[in-house]
Order: C-alpha cells, then structure tokens, then sequence
C-alpha cells in the first residue's frame, strides 16, 4: 500500500476521494461498486440480520488518514454522525507519525464464558470438584466446538468463584465458572455460548446445583490491546500556545479525569468517538466494546480516565490506552454487510489481533485530539467550525449553500439553527 499520508484529502470532492483511495490501495472498481451503488445495504441483506425490517439507516463513512502503527501504514474507515471526529484523529495521526508513529501490541485473544450455579449444598465442595474435573470439562468443551480447536483456539483455562457467600449479603450465594477460550479471529460470541450451554449438564450433576446463566462475559480482561505514542514537545506547539504548554495541558486533562468521575465519562466518550467508528465500520458489535471499555475504566475501583498522558525523562509527551477488544475479523455481520467486506479491505488486515491493535490506536489520537483543542483554543473552535455544516442543512441550506451559510456562520461567531434560518432566508431571497 502506498502512505496513508494524503494531504488535502478533505479538500477534494466525494469523487476524487475515491479515486485517491483506489489508486492508494490497487482496488477494484468492483471493490469500489459499494459505494456507488443504491443500497449500500441491499433490503434483502438487511431483512435477514435483524427483524421487522423496513428500511436501512444509512451514515457517513469517512477516512482517517496519516496512521503509522508499528510501522505500518493505515487508512482507516470510520462511520460515524458526529463532525471534527475524523479531522481530529487525522490531526494527531499526522503528528504522530512525525514522532515516529502508535506502538502497538495485544494480548493472546482470550474470551470468557461465564456459568452460573445455585443452590448447591455444598458450594466449597462444589468448587473443588469443578476444578478438579477442570481437564474433562475443558475437553468437553472443546469437543462441543471442534473446529476452532482445528483453527488453534478453543478451551484454554477454567476458575471458578463463589459469590455473596458472606452472612450479610443480601443475595444469594452462586458459584460462577469462567472458561477461557480462544477464538481466534472470531468476536466468538457463538463459540463462547455454544461452549458453556454444553458443559451445564455435566456442572449441574457436579455440583447439585441449578445452572442458570450460560453466556460470554464482556469484560474481555483477557484479550486486552494497547497503544502508546512519545510525542516531542515541540510538535504539539499550536498557535500563541508552547508545546511544552500543550503537553503540561495534556498531562493536567489526563489528572483531571483519571481523578474525577464526572470529567472522566466525558474524556472516556472522546475515546470512544475514534474507538466506535472503526468498530462499527468494520462489521463489529459495538455495545460489546462500549461495556467492556468502561468497565475496565473501573478496574481499580472507580470510573477513571481510560488513557494515561505523562511526560518522560526527555520531556516527551507519552499517551497509553489499554483496552478489552472483544473484535473480530470474521463471524457476525462483519462478512455480511458489503461495506464492513470493503472496510476490512481498506484496513488490509491480516489478524483480529491487528484490528484490535488500530482501534485502541485510533483511541489514543482521537483522546490527544480532543485534549489539545480542549487545552487551546477550547472545543468550539474547531468542533463547531465542522459542525456549522450541519446546522445549515438543519436550517434548510442546499447545495453550494450549505458551505456558504456554514462560514457565514463561524465568521459571526454564532453557530445555532436560529442564525442559519435567518441566513437562509436572507440568501433565498
Ligand atoms: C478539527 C481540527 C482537527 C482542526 O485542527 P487544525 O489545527 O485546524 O488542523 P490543520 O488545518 O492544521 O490540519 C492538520 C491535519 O488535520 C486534518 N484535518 C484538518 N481539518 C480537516 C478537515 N476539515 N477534514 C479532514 N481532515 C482535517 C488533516 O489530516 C490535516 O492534515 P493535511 O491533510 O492538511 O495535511 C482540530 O480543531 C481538532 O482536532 N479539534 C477537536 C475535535 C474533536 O475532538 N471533536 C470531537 C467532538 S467533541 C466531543 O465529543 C468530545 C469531547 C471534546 O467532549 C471529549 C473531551 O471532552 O475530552
Ligand atoms: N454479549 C455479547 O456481546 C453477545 C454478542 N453477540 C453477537 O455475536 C456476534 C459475533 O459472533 P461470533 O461468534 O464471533 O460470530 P460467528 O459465530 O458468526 O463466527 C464465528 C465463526 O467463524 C468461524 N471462523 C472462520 N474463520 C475463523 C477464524 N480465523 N477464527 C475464528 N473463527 C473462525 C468459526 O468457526 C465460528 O463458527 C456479534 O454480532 C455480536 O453482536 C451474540 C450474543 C451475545
């Protein structure tokens, strides 16, 4: 692939984008046809993925462009409604690739599937006899889904927990037993749940208990991605503002979420405004990402911010973010929508591991993008500059008016519905 360093890209008409991704990329127009064509999604497509189908929804997909990843070149498909997003995360790309570009790495791709027992006699002894079938269980399992044992996956682990055994609790005692499995390139949601519903007979003559719950966990703390960048001070100087200032800005937003939940939700959705797209462009389950991501932003005890920014011996800006990616590469609507088919193209991935390894890279920029405006010139001024499009097509601008009220309206300073309406009418005429 050639760079994914376009300059200007967002200065080109719908049209040349394309052509300018083709030619990056050696694709087909076949390849191409999907966005081209009608439906996006065909109907027919659609009504059989999810039910009482009337239509399609269709949203923005867009470029984020400049990403080095482990050296690496990127072009990344994001979908996503909201302006700035995909400026912001080019934005800290290119910086970043300047600095040398995203470090990035990946845990063992292990999922966990969870079974919940109740009412056992003997809960203690219920627990050591699970662990000491551990083999046979993880055996059976595996026997319930051979072919991803075929792939390199399946059953790898098993522990089991007792819950709410203390005399105060209000709940009842359970026991809970978690079987870590490898999926391989899957999200494995199918292999996970086809795997702990077939060992409940045998966990229930085990224990005595009654087994309820059968299901994957989301909190996927064992198929972890991380990205990290060291950004030199002098490449974040943005107008009258020091690098140095921007950096020490970074590090006191980082401080400020990592300490206080209220700002840490709002930091987190930052995160998750690069983390989202790339999921959702890519045919995955993004409810599953979103739970994961922000339960692990408790892990230690409280909701806190989900990237770290600090400053290194040489006075290096140093991002991290670290996050459960429950992803596939194969599996769920990822090989039956035609754009996540193109999506994966544009990626020119070989692994889910690696595809886990762009989104939390993603993450990290788009964090940093919101952190220098935020530590700058504040939010508005580039969010709501991108934004005023939409509020002209909101006050009913067409065409070449779109932009042309859109600048109207940054230029006064007044980026609201009411003034575009007011400009509309005054251009109409
Ligand atoms: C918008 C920018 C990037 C402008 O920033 P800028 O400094 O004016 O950008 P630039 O003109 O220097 O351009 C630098 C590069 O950015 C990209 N770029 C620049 N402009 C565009 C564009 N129009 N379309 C596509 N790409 C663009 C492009 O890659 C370009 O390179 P080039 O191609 O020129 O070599 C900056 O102001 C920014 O990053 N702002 C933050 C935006 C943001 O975070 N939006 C998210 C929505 S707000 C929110 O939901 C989250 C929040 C904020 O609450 C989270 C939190 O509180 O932590
Ligand atoms: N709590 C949750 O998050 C839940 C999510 N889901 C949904 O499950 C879907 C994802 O399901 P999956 O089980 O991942 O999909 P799936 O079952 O459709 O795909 C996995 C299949 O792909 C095959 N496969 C081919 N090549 C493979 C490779 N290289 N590595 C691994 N498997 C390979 C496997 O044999 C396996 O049967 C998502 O749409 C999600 O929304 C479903 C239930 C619960």
């Amino acid at each position: 692939m050639r760079s994914s360093r376009i300059p200007g890209f967002y200065k080109r008409t719908v049209e040349e984008r394309r052509e300018l991704l083709q030619e990056a990329l050696e694709l087909s127009e076949d390849d191409l046809s999907v966005l081209t064509s009608q439906e996006a999604l065909p109907i027919d497509t659609a009504d059989k993925m999810i039910e009482n189908v009337i239509g399609t929804f269709p949203l923005p997909l867009g470029l984020g462009l400049n990403f080095l990843i482990n050296g690496k070149d990127y072009i990344i498909p994001m979908v996503v409604e909201e302006p700035s997003i995909v400026a912001s995360a080019s934005h800290i790309a290119k910086i970043v690739r300047d600095a040398g570009g995203f470090k990035t790495e990946a845990s063992d791709r292990v999922m966990i599937g969870q079974i919940q027992v109740v009412g056992c006699p003997d809960f203690d002894a219920a627990k050591n006899v699970l662990l000491e079938a551990k083999n046979e269980l993880m055996e059976a399992a595996n026997a319930a889904y051979p072919s991803i044992v075929a792939r390199g996956g399946g059953a790898r682990d098993l522990d089991v927990r007792i819950l709410n055994d203390s005399p105060d609790s209000s709940y009842g005692t359970m026991l809970v037993l978690h079987l870590y499995i490898d999926t391989c390139d899957a999200m494995g949601a199918n292999i996970i749940n086809t795997m702990v519903e077939s060992l409940a007979p045998t966990v229930e003559e085990l224990t005595a208990g009654k087994v309820y719950l059968r299901i994957l966990s989301n909190l996927a703390d064992r198929c972890i991605a991380k990205a990290t960048c060291v950004i030199p001070p002098k490449l974040l100087a943005t107008g009258e503002y020091s690098g140095e200032e921007v950096r020490d800005g970074v590090v006191h937003a980082f401080e400020f979420a990592d300490s206080d939940p209220y700002r840490a939700v709002t930091h987190n959705k930052g995160i998750m405004n690069g983390i989202d797209p790339v999921v959702i462009a890519t045919g995955n389950d993004w409810r599953a990402v979103e739970a994961g991501a922000h339960a692990y932003a408790s892990r230690f005890g409280s909701y806190r911010s989900m990237t770290k920014w600090s400053v290194d011996q040489e006075g290096n800006l140093v991002g991290e973010l670290e996050l459960p990616m429950s992803i596939g590469t194969v599996g769920g609507a990822i090989r039956v929508h035609p754009i996540s088919q193109l999506a994966h193209k544009v990626l020119n991935i070989e692994s889910a591991s690696e595809l886990a390894q762009i989104i939390v890279a993603v993450g990290l920029a788009q964090n940093l993008g919101a952190l220098k405006a935020l530590v700058t010139d504040g939010i508005q001024k580039g969010h709501m500059a991108l934004h005023s499009r939409s509020v002209a097509i909101a006050a009913g601008a067409t065409g070449e008016m779109i932009d042309i009220i859109a600048e109207q309206l940054v230029k006064l300073k007044e980026i609201r519905v009411g003034k575009a309406k007011e400009l509309v009418e005054q251009y109409s005429k």
